[in-house]
C-alpha cells in the first residue's frame, strides 16, 4: 500500500465494525446546488452517522465547502444561490423554507477555516450564540460557559481571563474558543471547514484530540485537505470530485481499498 497514512489506518480497523447499525444523524437526499446558472453539487446522497466523524475530501473546487454551507443554510443569505433536494435531521428537511432557519442553525454548528472570534470578551463570545436561542439565568449562563470551554479543552487556559478580549488569544486558542462557542448552543452536528489549516502542528493535534472527545456527544463533519488528518480523525470518508460524490465508506476502506479509480488516485497523491 503506497498511502502514507496506512500506519494510522491499521489502528483504525476496529472502528469499522463499530459503524454497523449506527443511525444517520444527517441524511442528504438528491441534493443539487446552484450558484446562479452554475451547478456546484450534483445529486448528492450521503448519510452522516450519529456521533461519528465524517471527513469530506477532494480537490479544490469540488464542492466540499458548498455542501457545508448548504447544510447550515448559509447559502440562503445570498441571492441567486439555490438548493434542490432534502437534508433530513430527525426526519425534518432542514433546508425546506418552511423550517425556520434559526432552528436549523441551532441544530447545526459551524467552525470556519480561520478562527473567527468576535471582538468582545471570551465570556461574551460564548454567551452571544446562547442568547440567540435560549433565555438562561446569569448562573445558568456561567455554568454553560464553563461547560462549553471545558468541552473545548480551553477552560484551564482562559478561566482567569474570561473578561479579557478574545482577540488576545493565540490562533490555536481562538479556534478552540470558536469550537466552544459552537458547542455552547448544544447543536446535534458540528461542521468543521478545514479547522486546522491556519494552525501550527501542536494546535492542530490538540484540535484533533478534541474532535475525538467531542464525537462522544456530537456528530462531526470535517472538511480537510490533509489526508493524514482525515485518516486519523474520521470514521467515514467521502470523496468529492467536480461537484459529485464519487465514493463514501469507512475511512479504512477509502484509504486502503477504495472502489473507484479516482479515489485511489486522489488518496495516493496521483491525482491530476
Ligand atoms: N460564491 C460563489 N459563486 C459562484 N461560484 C462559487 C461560489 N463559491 C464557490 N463557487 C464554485 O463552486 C464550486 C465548489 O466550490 P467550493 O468552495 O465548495 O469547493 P471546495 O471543494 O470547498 O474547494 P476548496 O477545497 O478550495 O475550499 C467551485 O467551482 C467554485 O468556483
Amino acid at each position: 500500500m503506497t498511502v502514507a497514512v496506512s500506519d494510522t489506518l491499521i489502528n483504525k480497523a476496529r472502528t469499522v465494525s463499530s459503524l454497523e447499525g449506527v443511525p444517520a444523524r444527517v441524511s442528504v437526499k438528491n441534493l443539487n446546488f446552484f450558484y446562479g446558472q452554475s451547478q456546484a453539487l450534483k445529486n448528492i446522497n450521503f448519510d452522516m452517522l450519529d456521533r461519528r466523524v465524517t471527513a469530506m475530501i477532494g480537490p479544490s473546487g469540488c464542492g466540499k465547502s458548498t455542501l457545508l454551507r448548504v447544510i447550515n443554510r448559509m447559502f440562503e443569505l445570498y441571492p441567486g444561490q439555490r438548493a434542490e433536494g432534502a437534508i433530513l435531521v430527525d426526519g425534518e428537511n432542514i433546508i425546506d423554507k418552511k423550517t425556520p432557519a434559526a432552528m436549523t442553525r441551532a441544530k447545526i454548528g459551524m467552525v470556519f477555516q480561520k478562527p473567527t472570534p468576535f471582538p468582545m470578551t471570551i465570556y461574551d463570545n460564548i454567551v452571544f450564540g446562547i442568547k440567540l436561542h435560549e433565555r438562561l439565568s446569569r448562573e445558568d449562563l456561567d455554568e454553560r460557559v464553563e461547560w462549553a470551554l471545558r468541552k473545548a479543552a480551553i477552560w484551564d487556559e482562559v478561566k482567569d481571563r474570561l473578561k479579557s478580549s478574545a482577540l488576545g488569544l493565540s490562533g490555536g486558542q481562538q479556534q478552540r474558543l470558536c469550537i466552544a462557542r459552537t458547542i455552547a448552543v448544544k447543536p446535534d452536528v458540528i461542521l468543521l471547514d478545514e479547522p486546522t489549516s491556519a494552525l501550527d502542528p501542536i494546535s492542530t493535534s490538540r484540535i484533533e484530540e478534541l474532535i475525538d472527545e467531542l464525537k462522544r456527544e456530537f456528530t462531526i463533519v470535517i472538511v480537510t485537505h490533509n489526508m493524514q488528518q482525515a485518516a486519523r480523525c474520521s470514521d467515514v470518508t467521502a470523496f468529492f470530485l467536480l461537484g459529485e460524490l464519487i465514493e463514501q465508506g469507512p475511512t479504512n476502506d477509502i484509504f486502503v481499498n477504495p472502489k473507484k479509480r479516482e479515489t485511489l488516485d486522489y488518496v495516493t497523491g496521483r491525482f491530476g
